[in-house]
């Protein structure tokens, strides 16, 4: 990517933090206060707490059915929490629906890709840019200037959102014809022209080659330094050992650890959890 016209349309922001600053001192974005979250019997949530500050890498691991996904959904307006609430730039978006927290600043992708498989690329990362659209219908129907400037506007940010993750010179072609790391690389960009503050990647490098999982990594950071705080899931301990600042740890719904990724991988409870051994055994 050039220095100049080719920069990656997310939000002007400070510069990205060092990551030994964090949490001390830091703002905080998004806070997941004593959330529970109840499906009939089961609790996919029980009492969940942790907050995300302002331009770091958090990484949300646990085991299958830890709950991580339904945290995402928790947070993305897609399911409400039972008890607890969840504040993201410092207002409660529990109970708000999904385009509103979308229009906050909040973008995800998803553990099973969702894209509309029979639009090109460009068209894909275009409707992710015209969530912040504001011409009205009249004019869109009449053509008016406004509708032609934020369509030429939203086809430019799409162009360089693509050449930002890597596909630009497949951008004329259907998602479904795209491969199965190019159509990870789209949601990343569809989701990033929404201009998150922040983004959730619900397990980005599920199926992915250990050269595509290095490249993914180097892109996260690439997101990060564009002052974009980024939330991830992730089942790959190598790239989330090498990407996060910090990491929480779930287990059957329950916070068990939080910390530093050096000090986690240590921790007896995430060993036990990962290794399913007793916790007096690991
Ligand atoms: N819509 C639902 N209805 C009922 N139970 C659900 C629903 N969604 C999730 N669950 C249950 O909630 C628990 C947590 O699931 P969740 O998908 O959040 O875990 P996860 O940590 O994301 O797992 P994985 O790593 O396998 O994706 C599981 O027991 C799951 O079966």
């Amino acid at each position: 990517m050039s220095e100049t016209e080719q920069k990656p349309t997310v939000p002007a922001q400070a510069s990205a933090p060092a990551a030994e600053n964090l949490p001390a001192g830091r703002e905080p974005l998004l806070e997941v206060d004593h959330v529970t979250l109840r499906f009939g019997g089961v609790v996919a949530l029980n009492d969940v707490d942790f907050t995300l500050y302002k331009g770091e890498i958090l990484g949300l691991i646990g085991p299958n059915g830890a709950g991580k996904t339904t945290c995402f959904n928790a947070m993305t307006g897609i399911y409400q929490p039972t008890e607890g609430e969840i504040r993201f730039r410092g207002q409660r978006i529990t109970g708000k629906k999904r385009h509103q927290i979308t229009q906050m600043g909040m973008a995800r992708t998803f553990q099973n890709i969702r894209l509309f498989p029979e639009m090109t690329a460009l068209e894909n990362v275009q409707v992710g840019a015209d969530a912040h659209h504001k011409t009205s219908v009249v004019s869109a129907l009449f053509r008016l200037p406004r509708h032609w400037r934020e369509e030429r506007d939203g086809i430019e940010k799409a162009e360089r959102l693509l050449d930002f993750v890597g596909i630009r010179h497949r951008m004329h072609e259907t998602a479904r014809n795209l491969s199965y790391g190019e159509q990870r690389r789209l949601e990343i960009a569809r989701a990033l022209a929404t201009d998150p503050v922040l983004l959730c990647l619900d397990e980005p490098a599920a199926g992915f080659n250990p050269a595509e999982k290095e490249d993914l990594l180097q892109l996260i950071r690439q997101i990060r330094d564009q002052g974009v705080t980024v939330l991830l899931i992730e089942h790959d301990m190598r790239l989330v050992m090498g990407v996060t600042d910090r990491l929480v740890v779930l287990e059957f719904g329950k916070k068990i650890a939080e910390g530093l990724p050096a000090e986690v991988r240590e921790d007896h409870r995430v060993i036990a959890a990962y290794l399913g051994v007793p916790d007096d055994a690991a």
